[in-house]
């Protein structure tokens, strides 16, 4: 089929337009869509050498103080119902640390675990709600030795920054709208976070050799 001058220029024009569209694709879609206020507005970056700092809990007067000395792993948002949210947020975030390098130091007293039969054993503060840190107990789980810790709440900067996100279909168990999910995957992505309904690969296979080597 020979086509005249014309239809061949807007031919190419048009694959032109398209491919520009394609590039202009890669500008972000889903700014509209909220995750987590750390994350909403770029990812903060971890300082090289960063050796840990303090965190501390929301109430204006005797707040809890944790000090946790180590950089933390694994730092991911966490669509579950269990993990602590800042009021608004969909997502926490949430990384783990050696519990030896966790260490309570004001207010202890206020602390409270809010359920004793989860396998983390969510600290948190009965006069602002925070959890301070959720450690677990059970020498059994393969996370034992482990504490997670919310580093949002820390004054310092410098702390590992989240790399996925974890249990995404169980914000709708939250509430979330499920015509919202391929938004907020599609966010998720853009902001660099890859979207799983459990925790990222690396995770799960360490959970997965672990259970195969106790069975
Ligand atoms: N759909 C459930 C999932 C809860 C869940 O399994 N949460 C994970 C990840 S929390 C940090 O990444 C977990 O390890 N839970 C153990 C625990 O919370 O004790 C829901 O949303 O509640
Ligand atoms: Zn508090
Ligand atoms: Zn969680």
């Amino acid at each position: 089929m020979r086509c005249n001058r014309e239809e061949l220029d807007l031919g190419i024009l048009d694959i032109f337009f398209k491919s520009g569209d394609s590039a202009s694709s890669s500008a972000p879609k889903y700014t509209h869509v909220k995750i987590h206020p750390q994350v909403d507005n770029g990812i903060p970056r971890e300082t090289a050498g960063f050796s840990g700092g303090t965190l501390k809990c929301k109430c204006s007067s005797k707040p809890v103080v944790v000090q946790i000395s180590d950089q933390t792993a694994h730092n991911h948002v966490c669509g579950c119902t269990k993990c602590w949210k800042p009021s608004g947020a969909i997502f926490s975030q949430i990384a783990v640390v050696g519990r030896d390098k966790v260490k309570v130091t004001e207010n202890e007293d206020k602390l409270e675990v809010v359920d004793r039969s989860a396998a983390i054993q969510r600290h948190a503060c009965t006069g602002c709600g925070t959890h301070m840190y959720g450690r677990i107990e059970n020498d059994g789980h393969p996370f034992f030795g482990l504490d997670f810790v919310h580093t949002e709440l820390s004054p310092q900067t410098g702390w590992a920054a989240p790399t996925f996100a974890a249990f995404v279909s169980s914000i709708i168990e939250s509430g979330v709208d499920p015509a919202r999910m391929d938004e907020i995957r599609g966010r998720l992505r853009e902001i660099g976070l890859p979207p799983y309904d459990c925790l990222s690969p690396p995770l799960m296979d360490a959970i997965a050799t672990h259970v195969a080597k106790h069975s």
